[in-house]
């Protein structure tokens, strides 16, 4: 955004800056003061609250606690070394009705009748924008935390809706230094003073100088210069679903996350329940997770690559499209279920039959047809497998109390009741009653049932009239790959442990004692614990995924990827939660997209929906989104593209390998190596993934290879595409695939072609990018 209204001459707008940043240095050094004020007042609470030790009652035990817990989240936050802890400024006229709400502010959106005279006005307030929120000692705002009411203006206001801001200031700082600031004037018409004095305008606007930022291989936030209509949805009421659409680059991941946060900060007891972050690869994972962390963030929030929602497993590999898409697809379901029931029924302790027990003397034997008509009966149940062993073992002893021929002997009822009790009690202690029970209706575990699909004449039982023979095949052969000791997963594989778990069930276990105590857990004070400083983030993640199977708000990303199964997997992470959900159809590697919103709807249950788009794209420069949109046409027609807000002028390259492919592609990423300061990506067909990483050896950090479904929701600088028609041709879904590695570059585009195969013209411009 630019600068509007007043121009100076260079001299002078040099000592206008200065004495702009030497205004802001001095505010954040009162601001620094009173922080370190702040910690004092925390340590010494904490202090002491420790030395209570002994404090009588409970309630006193229980004030203690929560004295300790407030001052420890609160210390952790002030301790917190933020880069640039203040970073917003807004100069307002006056309120309506000059009302001010808890944090000193002025409420009012609208500028009072009286506000402007003859097209002047005066500053009636300045509030300052910062990660936290800081009052002084008089209970006067020195910083507005950025997701409380009275900073919307700062994020919302733009020169056709100005409301009450006439300046709006981003002050880049580092540390404790104030290094510069960009000014937005949104009402240049009127002459406004502040302080008696003009109001100075400096900069071009902080939008375009983050966007032009080097990249590195993790996301930053984008606290300081948030957009309308993202902050729509940022600050969105967390009610039902929030849906995001957007195209590339509109910033769906960066708002999702600053939801989050926005999320905590307004209601932090609701989500102390927890908040899940589904992202589609560990990739992007680690490229956002500090993003929460430099909001202030983190403690409540687990970011989760959608293979690595089960049981702490990492599954980092993929299966060919042809088998994810019966992996993937809700038909699963049924095959899961039959093969869990399957490996039930086929369970019996080997080498013998029947049972035999011995009662009151006697020797009792049930043969395996009456083994068999148990477990039917058994079966005919509704509860999950694992939950039906208490039924079980109850119809064993059933079946075997009349087979003693129990109930003809007796026959007043109080006599027979006392008998069948002493009968019970004497073999349900038996080893040989127990042993049976283990072997013949064992725990299964969700692995084991996988392993047993393995088997060819199982399966075929198990997936009759479900899926088709070759279907079946496909499964088969990779389902070898997750048998045996040393399983293997691939992402999709885990969704199919999380619904076997779903149909296994889990018993209930004689829980241990406490390792912590609950409030620790509930608060994040376990930060400021020595001993458990040293556990990572991801540690944490997972450890509060493991702790956590459900959350209180669900944050799905890349929602347009997840197929039926993997929707049924995060729907039961969130059955009683709120959610936001943000996609991008055009991006979707799934190849049903039918069958997915169908299953995303029963995830996502009757709850009222609230829908947003996003619409322009931050990521990519104008003439890398054109040649991006040409796919797009394919991929699907008549869907518009978001608008690139910015242009570099320089156009993409394109080149078409030579006899060596590897030496191109190597020769090609050391050109934009060399190009720009960040970042360089190499996307390939997810076939080369492995051989792709070994031509760019020795090339250095700033270049990473990565398969086309790896690439999605990263950026780089400069990003270099390996013939497109490769990455097409790899799925039914491959032209949105290369959409997808199409748009991941913030600066340069290089594409490079196979002769045999992309059909490039004369200037090197493959088929599918031709206009
Ligand atoms: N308001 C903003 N200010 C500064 N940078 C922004 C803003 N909005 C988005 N960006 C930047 O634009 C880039 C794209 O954002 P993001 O990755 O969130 O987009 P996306 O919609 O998730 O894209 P994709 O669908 O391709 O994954 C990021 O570098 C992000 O920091």
């Amino acid at each position: 955004m630019a600068a509007y209204g007043a121009t100076f001459d260079s001299g002078a707008a040099e000592s206008a800056r200065d004495r702009e940043i030497t205004s802001e240095q001095v505010h954040l050094d009162r601001v620094y003061v009173r922080l370190e004020e702040k910690i004092h007042e925390a340590e010494f609470l904490m202090d002491d609250a420790a030395k209570r030790v002994h404090v009588g009652t409970p309630g006193a035990l229980a004030e203690r606690d929560a004295q300790v817990f407030r001052a420890g989240v609160h210390l952790n936050r002030l301790n917190s070394e933020f880069e640039d802890f203040l970073f917003g400024r807004i100069d307002l006229l006056p309120g309506k009705d000059g009302v001010r709400g808890p944090d000193g502010a002025m409420t009012s959106v609208d500028p009072a009748d009286d506000a402007v005279h003859d097209g002047r006005a005066e500053i009636a307030e300045t509030l300052h924008i910062g990660r936290l929120g800081v009052l002084d000692a008089e209970y006067s705002p020195l910083v507005i935390d950025w997701r409380a009411p009275a900073a919307a203006p700062f994020y919302r206001a733009t020169p056709v809706a100005p409301g009450r801001v006439v300046r709006r200031r981003v002050i880049r700082s580092k540390g404790r230094r104030v290094l510069g600031v960009e000014d937005d004037l949104l009402r240049p018409e009127l002459t406004v003073t502040l302080d008696g004095e003009e109001l100075a305008v400096i900069g071009d606007g902080a939008l375009m100088a983050a966007l032009g930022r080097a990249r590195t291989h993790t996301m930053r936030d984008i606290v300081s210069s948030i957009q309308a209509e993202q902050d729509l949805v940022i600050r969105a009421p967390a009610a039902s679903v929030t849906e995001v659409e957007g195209g590339p680059g509109t910033g769906k991941t960066a708002v999702a996350l600053h939801r989050a946060a926005y999320l905590l900060y307004q209601d932090r007891r609701r989500y102390a329940g927890g908040i899940l972050i589904v992202s589609p690869t560990p990739l992007l994972v680690a490229y956002t997770e500090g993003v929460l962390p430099s909001l202030g963030e983190e403690g409540q929030v687990a970011i989760r690559a959608i293979g690595s929602l089960v049981d702490g497993a990492e599954a980092t590999a993929y299966d060919p499209p042809a088998v994810a898409r019966i992996k993937g697809s809700a038909r699963m379901t049924r095959v899961l279920r039959r093969a869990a029931r399957g490996v039930i029924e086929g369970a019996r302790p080997a080498g013998r039959a029947g049972l035999r027990v011995v009662a009151f003397g006697a020797r009792i034997e049930l043969d395996e047809d009456e083994l068999r008509r148990v477990k039917q009966t058994v079966l005919g149940g509704t509860a999950p497998i694992n939950l039906l062993r208490p039924r079980a073992r109850r119809l064993l002893l059933d079946a075997l109390w009349t087979k003693s021929g129990g109930p003809r002997r007796h026959l007043d009822p109080q006599l027979a009741q006392e008998a069948r009790q002493a009968f019970d009690e004497d073999v349900a202690d038996e080893d040989a009653f127990t042993g049976f029970l283990e072997t013949w209706w064992p725990e299964l575990t969700p692995r084991e049932v996988l392993t047993a699909m393995a088997d060819e004449r199982s399966l075929h039982r198990w997936s009759r009239r479900v899926l088709r023979p070759e279907e079946i095949r496909r499964l088969r052969r990779s389902l070898t790959r997750a048998a045996g000791d040393a399983p293997v997963y691939s992402v999709h594989d885990v969704a199919l442990l999380d619904e076997l778990q779903a149909v296994l069930g889990t018993p209930a276990r004689p829980r241990g004692p406490r390792v912590a105590d609950p409030l620790d857990q509930l608060t994040g004070l376990e930060e400021l614990m020595p001993g458990q400083a040293a556990e990572s983030r991801r540690e944490r993640a997972e450890r509060l995924a493991e702790e956590r199977r459900e959350y209180a708000h669900v944050i799905v990303d890349e929602a347009q990827d997840l197929t039926p199964m993997q929707w049924r997997m995060v729907g039961r992470r969130g059955r009683h939660a709120t959610w936001t959900v943000v996609g991008d159809a055009a991006q979707s590697s799934w190849s049903d997209p039918e069958e997915a919103a169908e299953a995303r709807t029963e995830a996502l249950g009757s709850r009222p929906r609230r829908r947003f788009e996003l619409t322009v794209n931050y990521r990519n420069p104008a003439e890398v989104a054109d040649i991006a949109s040409r796919v797009l046409a394919l991929a699907m027609p008549g869907k518009t593209p978001p608008t690139a807000v910015r242009s570099t002028g320089l156009a993409p390259r394109f080149t078409v390998a030579g006899d060596s492919l590897a030496d191109t592609v190597r020769a090609e990423a050391g050109r934009l190596l060399a190009e720009v300061d960040g970042t360089v990506g190499v996307v390939v067909a997810m076939a080369r993934r492995e051989e792709a990483a070994g031509w760019l050896a020795g090339l250095g950090e700033r270049v990473v290879a990565l398969g086309s479904l790896e690439a999605k929701g990263l950026e780089y600088d400069a990003t270099l595409v390996v013939s497109p028609a490769e990455i097409a041709d790899e799925s039914p879904a491959g032209l949105r695939v290369l959409y997808v590695a199409l748009t991941r570059a913030t600066q340069r585009l290089t594409v490079v072609s196979r002769a045999d195969l992309d059909v490039p013209d004369g200037d090197g411009v493959a088929d599918l990018l031709r206009p």
